[in-house]
């Protein structure tokens, strides 16, 4: 897809697209249109990047609470986004056995209950045994190395979720 096409976009498609690429947050999409015309996808990246960077520490954990949890209830009823839905799909975390199940859910209640966020993990860049093993590490480090790892994780979603939009049908179409 030419960043050209991505430049003349109205507002409506260019959220309706991109608006996804951080969980749930639309309004990050929204927000850096006005910073059109990109000279790449990566310069639309380095933009989105650079809105999150400036928000308040709240405003960070806020977007950690718009995503949902690794191989939580939300999986398991089909309320995910179609990307989360694929990205846990993809790593096995619907077809975990009930032992990791059960562990999953208990460090994901002890994160939760100690940060007040979720734990986020760019799942397409890792396979079950290495979620659970930082699950468990994360559980013990501070609240504000955890916010940033956090945040550089959603980076990394957003990261692969632009690239995947750019190959897909969809914009290709346009
Ligand atoms: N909690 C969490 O990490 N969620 C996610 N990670 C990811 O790659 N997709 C998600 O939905």
């Amino acid at each position: 897809m030419d960043i050209s096409v991505v430049n003349a976009l109205p507002y409506e498609d260019f959220v309706n697209i991109f608006g996804n690429v951080v969980e749930k947050c639309p309004l990050i999409t929204a927000a850096v249109w006005t910073r059109r015309p990109f000279t790449s996808l990566n310069a639309l990246e380095a933009a989105i990047n650079e809105f999150i960077d400036a928000l308040p520490e709240s405003g960070k954990e806020g977007i950690l609470r718009c995503h949902p949890d690794l191989a939580g209830k939300h999986l398991h009823s089909g309320a995910l986004t179609r990307e989360s839905q694929e990205e846990q799909t993809r790593v096995g975390m619907d077809a975990l056995s009930s032992a990791e199940a059960s562990q999953m859910a208990r460090l994901n209640a002890e994160y939760k209950g100690r940060f007040g966020f979720p734990f986020v993990i760019c799942a397409r860049m890792n396979d079950k045994v290495t979620i659970l093993r930082e699950l468990s590490e994360r559980c013990r480090n501070e609240r504000a190395a955890e916010r940033a790892r956090g945040i550089a994780e959603v980076k990394k979603i957003c990261r692969l979720r632009l690239q995947g939009l750019t190959l897909s049908d969809a914009t290709n179409k346009l």
